[in-house]
C-alpha cells in the first residue's frame, strides 16, 4: 500500500497520539517483602515498565533526508513496497495543500517552493500530524511506522516538530541520502521533463540547493551527534539504494522493536535482539518463574520463537489457561 500524500489538510482535526496499548501495571499475585530495596527495585520496574509501554504505543518514525534529487521519494517507495510502511513526503502534503481550495496558506507555500525556502513549520507539522493520524486511524493503528520523507528541513522544522509533537512520537533514526549535488542536478533536470513541479528548474533548484547547504545539513549534523543518522550513498543505481535502505531498514528498526522480555519484579531478566528473518509472534506471555516466587506481568509482545527454542536449555513452556507460562527447569 503506498501511502505517500494525499492523506490530509490542516483542517483535518484529528488528535495526534494513540494511548499506550495497556492502561497500567497488571496487579502483584502475591505480596512481596516490603524491604527498602525491594521496594527501590519495584519502582524502577515500574518506571522501565511504564516507559517501555509509553514507546510501545507512539507511532515510529524515521525522518528520511537529502538533498534535492537524493532520491528520498524513490527510496521511500521501496520501502513502502518492500516493508509495508506508510510513506509521508512533506513537498507532496504541502503541494496537496497549495491546491486544495479554500487553503489559507496556498499562496504562501507556492511563493516558498519557487523560492526554494521552507514553509513555516506550523503548517507542515500540522499537515503530518493530520496524515499520520488518517492512516493510523484507517488501519485501526496497526499501521504505527512512518517514513517521513523530506522533514524536518530547517532548525525551524526542527524545534516545532519537538514542540507540536512533544513526545507523541518515537522518532527513530534519519535515513540520509547521500549524493553529490551534481548527480541530483542531473537526476531534477531530467525529471523537469515531465513532472510539472514549478521548482524543477535549474533557477528554483539552485535555490533549493542553497537551502540544503545552509539549513539541512545542519539538521543532518545534529542528528549524527545523537547517534540517529544512517547514511547510504545514493548516487548509485536504484536498485543498489534500494537494496541498502532494506537492509538498513532490516538490520536497525526491525532489530529495535523486537526484544524479548521477561519481566520479574527484579527487573527484565534477559533481553534478546533478534536477526532479520526470524519468526514473529504476538502472544499473550504470562511469566511466572515458580522457583523464585516471582509475581508475574501478563503483557502483550512481539516474541521472537527461535529464541523462547534456544532458552528452553534453562526454560520450560508451559500453556496454562489462555496463557503462557515460564517455568525454570528443576534440576
Ligand atoms: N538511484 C537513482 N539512480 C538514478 N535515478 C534516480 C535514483 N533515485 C532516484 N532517481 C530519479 O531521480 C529523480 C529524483 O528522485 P526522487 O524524486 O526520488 O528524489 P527526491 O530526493 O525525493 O527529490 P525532491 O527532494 O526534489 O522531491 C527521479 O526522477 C527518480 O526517478
Ligand atoms: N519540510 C519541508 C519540505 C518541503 N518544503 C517545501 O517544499 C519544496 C519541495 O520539497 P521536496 O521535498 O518535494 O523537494 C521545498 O523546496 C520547500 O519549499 C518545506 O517548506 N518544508
Amino acid at each position: 500500500m503506498n501511502e505517500r500524500a494525499s492523506l490530509g489538510n490542516i483542517d483535518g482535526g484529528i488528535q495526534v497520539g494513540k494511548s499506550a496499548p495497556m492502561g497500567g501495571l497488571p496487579r502483584r499475585k502475591e505480596p512481596i517483602s516490603a524491604t527498602g530495596s525491594a521496594l527501590a527495585r519495584m519502582l524502577r520496574l515500574q518506571h522501565s515498565l511504564r516507559t517501555f509501554y509509553r514507546e510501545m504505543g507512539k507511532p515510529k518514525v524515521c525522518f528520511v533526508l537529502g538533498g534535492p534529487g537524493a532520491g528520498k521519494g524513490t527510496a521511500c517507495e521501496f520501502l513502502v513496497k518492500k516493508h509495508g510502511l506508510a510513506h509521508l513526503s512533506a513537498g507532496d502534503l504541502l503541494r496537496e495543500e497549495r491546491k486544495r481550495a479554500g487553503s489559507t496558506y496556498g499562496e504562501l507555500i507556492e511563493s516558498c517552493i519557487v523560492q526554494g525556502t521552507i514553509v513555516p513549520v506550523e503548517i507542515t507539522c500540522k499537515l503530518l500530524e493530520n496524515a499520520m493520524n488518517k492512516i493510523m486511524t484507517e488501519s485501526n493503528g496497526e499501521q504505527d511506522k512512518f517514513l517521513i520523507d523530506g522533514f524536518p528541513r530547517n532548525l525551524d522544522n526542527l524545534e516545532g516538530w519537538t514542540k507540536q509533537m512533544d513526545g507523541k512520537t518515537d522518532d527513530r533514526i534519519v535515513l540520509y541520502l547521500n549524493c553529490p549535488l551534481e548527480v541530483c542536478e542531473a537526476r531534477i533536470m531530467e525529471r523537469a521533463k515531465t513532472s510539472g513541479r514549478s521548482d524543477d528548474n535549474i533557477e528554483a533548484l539552485r535555490k533549493r540547493f542553497k537551502t540544503y547547504e545552509e539549513s539541512t545539513k545542519g539538521i543532518i549534523e545534529h542528528y549524527r551527534g545523537i547517534g540517529k543518522v544512517r547514511e547510504v550513498d545514493s548516487s548509485q543505481s536504484k536498485e543498489a539504494v534500494g537494496d541498502a535502505v532494506s537492509k538498513l531498514w532490516s538490520r536497525t528498526l526491525a532489530m529495535s522493536s523486537s526484544h524479548l522480555f521477561l519481566l520479574t519484579h527484579y527487573g527484565p531478566v534477559l533481553t534478546h535482539r533478534t536477526q532479520p528473518g526470524d519468526l514473529f509472534m504476538l502472544i499473550p506471555l504470562a511469566l511466572h518463574l515458580d522457583n523464585f516466587q516471582f509475581s508475574y506481568f501478563l503483557c502483550f509482545f512481539q516474541v521472537d520463537v527461535s529464541v523462547i527454542i534456544k532458552w528452553r536449555k534453562v526454560l520450560t513452556i508451559k500453556r496454562s489457561r489462555n496463557a503462557w507460562k515460564v517455568c525454570l527447569k528443576s534440576g
